[in-house]
């Protein structure tokens, strides 16, 4: 009775303080609880959630999902500190590529059979226990051994860390996940038992016509009936149990091309599966990461090597698969046959320590597996010329020859993701790439945060993992704006298709810091850099700067203080391989003028910081009081620059370009502002333009020539 009392007592606290504490049961012993209450007490806050805690509605509470919020500690622990304490406790480790390896303290010494099967993460203190599925922080982890060596115990329960009772809808739908993944997989039969001709047909519309009956068979493929998809099961934990399952359809385009789609049973953010794991051997050296359970098929039969296949493909490499990789002496990544799939597979690498991995670097002789497998391509010889991850920091041509010539050869990929709501952007910028910093400016209450919304939805909805820092609107607000723009209308007056909206909205790669108000740069720097790590983040907004100034020492000039913090953002855009975009409040604003670079920076060290510079423009019309202007004043990857007119649609608080032909996009070559101001030229020849005339040019459809500025 006391004990579920006091449980009842610290409930809450772990629920906000240690969600991936909080899976198992029974509950633990009182000097636990104990301890970690007197942690978790002094813990900070969380600083990031999933992004699906979405606007309530009067009588619906907010779904906030505790266990996929991420905690962050206020000091990051290093590996240093790692080791530092395990050698004060005395316990032996083996260093490992990304995990410390400990013997697991949730196994009697006399049951253990991989004694070294607890893993902690190098980078995050994050621990796993292959043999008991135990997991937890690393704080967790200390209050473990601090108990164990207080009760001069040799091993804890593994239930130790349990004392969070699921609430009854996180209860349902959890069963339901189950009682899904069960009826797919039962009624779903092998492929190799499907009669020969309709396997066939499944072949051909899957172009796996290469694969043989003996690798599906291998790999457990079924066939999915109604909806014809292949399935793909996830085995996991100590009784490779079925855990989940892949569905994936296929649809041929117009070109012969075919499109896949897939869904996975539970949901992608806690679809965990290395698929093919159950197949690899205890003693197994080296491994083929793929981005696809095809391209696993396709690796294992033409290879014979081990081949595991990501979960969500090049997108993320969640740490928690970490230890299952640990094995591997030599890890070689094929994640697929564009830019974006290499540029993942040098992030990833990282992760799993540069040293063991090689990459096979995409092009016409390499595509990806399964097309290399269809084209008699020989795999083992692309797996064989894959290259070293480990770099040197200096290099010659010759190393850099293929990387210049595979950026020469995708001019459309290199210059990043489109926007899809955006085509102005496409035609200025060209596109969203990793590891640039943008700086966006507008004046106040102009619109800035509801247009970067959209904007940043537009990226992630194709994919780009984002991670907000709203340092001024609360995330439910935030959310609210988002998913208004998401839904394309107002849901208040729609509530019953609340919650199918949200479903979708909840399945977007999107996280929220927990973070509000005035804040310190080096915190919001670390749980950036701890987002990158866990959720392979790309694009970070943070909005806006003026809620880091606050925290400095003011008593140093301000625009030093903001060239500092602009400095600091840059360095970890280029450094973490992410897009940054920081929206800055102008410096100065004039009613009556339209905003410049200088408006923003404090000094031009600044402004040669970031690489995109965009300003909203506000010109108040008595005939559309709501229309803005996008001016794009700095863009480093091709110096486009340019301005274009933005309607603000009400209902959806999202933006438009005005119906063409009445206003169109003018390009305009580019020049530093301190170079000699606004410098475009027009029909050829070079005209200086007045800020104030800039506009209204902009908004007279005009030819205009030459290379930067061919009228689109
Ligand atoms: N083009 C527009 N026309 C009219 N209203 C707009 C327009 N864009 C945004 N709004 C509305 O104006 C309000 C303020 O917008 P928002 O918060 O995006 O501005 P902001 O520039 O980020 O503000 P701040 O300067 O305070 O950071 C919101 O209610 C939003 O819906």
């Amino acid at each position: 009775m006391w004990r579920n009392l006091l449980l009842r007592g610290t409930t809450c606290l772990l629920q906000v303080a240690a969600p991936r504490f909080l899976h198992q049961r029974p509950f633990p012993p009182f000097s636990c609880v104990r301890l970690l209450t007197q942690r978790l007490l002094h813990r900070p806050p969380q600083f990031l959630d999933k992004g699906y805690f979405l606007a309530h509605s009067g009588t619906r509470a907010y779904k906030n999902d505790a266990k996929s919020a991420l905690e962050i500690p206020t000091t990051p622990v290093t590996i240093t500190d790692i080791k530092q304490y395990l050698r004060s406790k005395e316990i032996p480790f083996h260093d490992g590529h990304s995990c410390l390896h400990i013997q697991s303290i949730f196994i009697n010494p006399s049951d253990r059979k991989d004694s070294y099967c607890l893993f902690i993460d190098k980078t995050t203190g994050q621990f796993l226990c292959k043999d008991t599925m135990v997991e937890g922080s690393w704080e967790d982890i200390q209050d473990c051994l601090e108990v164990m060596q207080k009760q001069e115990q040799d091993f804890l329960s593994p239930h130790v860390l349990l004392g969070y009772s699921e609430s009854m809808e996180e209860q349902e739908e959890r069963e339901s996940e189950l009682r899904e993944v069960q009826r797919i997989w039962s009624s779903s039969v092998p492929l190799t038992d499907v009669p020969e001709e309709e396997a066939l047909l499944v072949k051909t519309m899957f172009q796996i016509s290469k694969v043989s009956n003996a690798t599906l068979k291998k790999f457990g493929v079924r066939l999915f009936k109604p909806t014809k998809s292949l399935v793909f099961p996830w085995f996991g934990g100590p009784d490779s149990s079925l855990k989940g399952v892949k569905l994936l359809s296929a649809q041929s385009t117009d070109n012969n091309k075919v499109i896949y789609k897939e869904a996975t049973v539970p949901k992608c953010n806690s679809f965990h599966s290395l698929f093919g794991l159950p197949l690899v051997g205890r003693m197994d050296a080296e491994v083929v990461l793929t981005g696809s359970e095809l391209d696993t098929l396709a690796v294992s039969q033409a290879t014979g090597l081990p081949s595991v296949a990501l979960p969500r493909g090049a997108s993320c490499l969640p740490p928690i698969l970490l230890p299952y990789l640990e094995q591997f002496k030599r890890v070689t990544l094929w994640l697929g046959d564009d830019i974006r799939s290499w540029e993942a597979s040098k992030i990833f690498s990282r992760k799993l320590g540069l040293r063991r991995c090689s990459l096979v670097r995409p092009g016409e002789y390499r595509p990806c597996p399964m097309e290399a497998l269809a084209q008699g391509k020989n795999l083992g010889q692309i797996i064989k010329s894959s290259i070293p991850a480990a770099h040197k920091s200096i290099v010659s041509f010759k190393q850099l020859r293929e990387d210049v010539y595979g950026e020469l050869s995708n001019t459309e990929q290199v210059a990043g993701v489109k926007w899809a709501r955006f085509p102005e952007l496409n035609r200025i910028l060209k596109g969203h790439r990793k590891g640039e910093l943008t700086v966006f400016t507008g004046p106040t209450g102009s619109g800035k945060t509801t247009f970067i919304s959209e904007v940043a939805l537009d990226l992630c909805m194709q994919g780009v993992n984002t991670l907000w820092g709203s340092f001024e609107i609360n995330n439910v607000r935030l959310a609210k704006v988002m998913l208004t723009q998401f839904a394309m209308q107002r849901l208040e007056n729609n509530l019953e298709q609340y919650d199918f909206w949200a479903d979708k909205f909840e399945e977007l790669p999107l996280y929220f810091m927990t973070f509000h108000g005035q804040q310190n740069i080096k915190a919001v720097l670390d749980t950036m850099q701890h987002s990158v790590y866990l959720y392979d983040i790309n694009h970070v907004i943070i909005d806006n700067l003026q809620f880091m100034m606050g925290q400095e020492n003011l008593a140093v000039d301000k625009f030093a203080v903001q060239d500092h913090i602009i400095g600091a953002f840059r360095k970890f855009a280029t450094n973490s391989s992410c897009h940054v975009t920081l929206v800055i409040h102008p410096r100065k604003e004039e009613d009556d003028r339209d905003l410049q670079t200088a408006s923003i920076f404090g000094s031009a060290k600044a402004s040669q910081e970031a690489d995109n510079v965009l300003i909203l423009q506000e010109k108040k019309l008595a005939t559309c009081p709501g229309r803005r202007s996008l001016q794009i004043t700095k863009n480093r990857f091709d110096g486009d620059v340019g301005i274009f007119p933005l309607d603000f649609l009400k209902s959806s608080l999202t933006f438009e370009a005005p119906i063409q032909g009445k206003h169109k996009l003018r390009k305009v070559a580019f020049k530093p502002e301190n170079e000699g101001g606004e410098g475009m030229k027009v029909e050829g020849k070079k005209v200086e333009v007045k800020k104030e005339k800039v506009a209204k040019i902009a908004k007279a459809p005009r030819t205009v020539t030459g290379k930067e500025s061919v009228q689109k």
